[in-house]
């Protein structure tokens, strides 16, 4: 960690990931020189390459604006790159190359042969009308396209990359190329998206929540969960969660929280839902639907026995960890990557919470990518129906292969388990091409 630390010195992100994934898989390394020798986890923490490029593109006034965009592309060791796309002012090497070292051992995980990545810009797109964004993703993609395809690198969306960004940025490459080839998933499903992708990650969730659930002889229908976000993933969950009878009480936003004590019904779902779609401020949430908002303040606090944080990292600080396990939390797992602190981890295990990490819980969405990809390849659509069964399934596996092996140490736990499932799946890999 030491020379690691050096090397990458200030990206806080990044060393935090990495030292998580460490903490469990160095005992695993050592124990078999193949992978001791081949040094996997040092070669892992160093992406294949990191591309960083200059985005120009004009505003609605006329004026040239000039933004930073990068790809991590991080392992192909078992797969094409996989991830997503963000367009965040807080995006940073920093943040991509921790997302797409998460991407690495989450793909594992699905079973597919998917490799890592992780993409973005330094681009803040509220408040920009469509056809900036439209101007800005062709300007992104004009550099990006150099560097992915079907069978390289195949990006999808992540924050504020949702269906529109995906048509912007598909269009323009699939110009540059003169072909049409799935080298984006979460297309329109008109272009070759395959069906379900946008609903994967939030419904995967609650399939692996269940799965969890389970393991305790227990139901979603008996449980208040809170949820944090109000993007495509805390959206997704809640309505999942809410289908399976489970009481839904929050969801939030970077300047507060929407409450529902007596839990959300699909019209105040249906509410908030068309209120962010429709850029309108959620502050005004109608009693008349049981909602209060609560500006400035996080949803953690709230009487509840499951959290699922969906919004960002790092979201879930130590004290907010501590409110939740005062308010009865038992269960949690992550929709977003990386959203608690490293302490924040620390105190929900020790207070015995069981703890879905993001790397298996929010997979749901790039095995559904990954699904995309097969489809593309093969020239087949198949039914929302079809989909869904598989993606219930996918996330079973997930669930399995993190409990299989989080058995195996002295106390159980799914971080663990899922660290090593997806590391020995890469170094199996890494160890067998010699040093290249
Ligand atoms: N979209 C996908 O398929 C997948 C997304 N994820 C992760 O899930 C998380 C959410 O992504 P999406 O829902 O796709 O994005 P989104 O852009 O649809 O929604 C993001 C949500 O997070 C909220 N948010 C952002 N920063 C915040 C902060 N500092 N505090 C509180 N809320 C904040 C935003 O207001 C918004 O409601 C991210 O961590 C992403 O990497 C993980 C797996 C797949
Ligand atoms: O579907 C994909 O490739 C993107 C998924 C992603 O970015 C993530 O799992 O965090």
């Amino acid at each position: 960690m030491e020379r690691i630390s050096s090397r990458n010195a200030g990206q806080q992100e990044f060393l935090q990931a990495v030292e998580e994934v460490a903490n469990d898989v160095l005992t695993v390394e050592k124990a078999n020189s193949a992978y001791a020798a081949a040094r996997v986890l040092e070669r892992l923490t160093e992406p294949d390459r990191l591309i960083s490029f200059r985005v120009d593109w004009e505003d609605d006034s006329g004026a040239l604006q000039v933004n930073r965009g990068w790809r991590v592309q991080m392992s192909n060791a078992i797969g094409p790159y996989k991830g997503g796309i963000r367009f965040h002012p807080t995006v940073s090497p920093s943040v991509l190359k921790f997302l797409a070292f998460e991407q690495v051992f989450k793909n594992a995980l699905t079973g597919l042969p998917l490799g890592g990545g992780k993409g973005g810009a330094d681009f803040d797109p509220s408040g920009r009308s469509d056809s900036e964004i439209m101007r800005f993703c062709h300007a992104f993609m004009a550099e990006l396209a150099h560097h992915i395809g079907p069978d390289r690198d195949v990006p999808a969306g992540d924050i504020n990359v949702g269906a529109r960004e995906i048509g912007f940025l598909f269009g323009a490459y699939k110009r540059h190329h003169r072909e049409f080839t799935g080298a984006l998933t979460g297309k329109g499903d008109s272009f070759g998206g395959s069906a379900m992708r946008v609903e994967a990650t939030g419904y995967g969730l609650i399939y692996f929540l269940q799965a969890m659930l389970a393991e305790k002889s227990e139901d979603v229908a008996e449980q208040r969960i809170a949820i944090s976000g109000m993007g495509n993933v805390a959206l997704h969950a809640a309505e999942k969660a809410i289908a399976e009878g489970g009481t839904v009480v929050s969801l939030s936003h970077s300047a507060g929280t929407i409450l529902a004590e007596d839990g959300l019904n699909a019209e105040a779902l249906e509410w908030i839902r068309t209120a962010r779609s429709e850029d309108r401020d959620v502050a005004d949430a109608p009693a008349r639907l049981g909602l209060v908002y609560k500006a400035g303040e996080k949803p953690w606090g709230i009487e509840a026995s499951v959290a699922l944080p969906c919004a960002t990292q790092n979201e879930l600080e130590q004290s907010d960890a501590k409110a939740a396990v005062d308010a009865g939390l038992r269960y949690l797992a992550e929709g977003a990557n990386m959203p608690l602190t490293g302490s924040a981890v620390a105190h929900i295990e020790q207070a015995g919470v069981v703890y879905g990490p993001g790397k298996a819980a929010n997979a749901g969405g790039v095995a559904i990518s990954g699904l995309e990809m097969s489809q593309n390849a093969h020239r087949q659509f198949s039914s929302a129906e079809e989909v869904d069964t598989a993606l219930k399934s996918i996330m079973r596996e997930i669930h399995d292969r993190a409990a299989d092996e989080g058995r195996k140490s002295d106390r159980f736990n799914y971080r663990r388990g899922a660290n090593i499932a997806g590391y020995r799946k890469v170094a199996e890999a890494i160890s067998s091409f010699g040093i290249v």
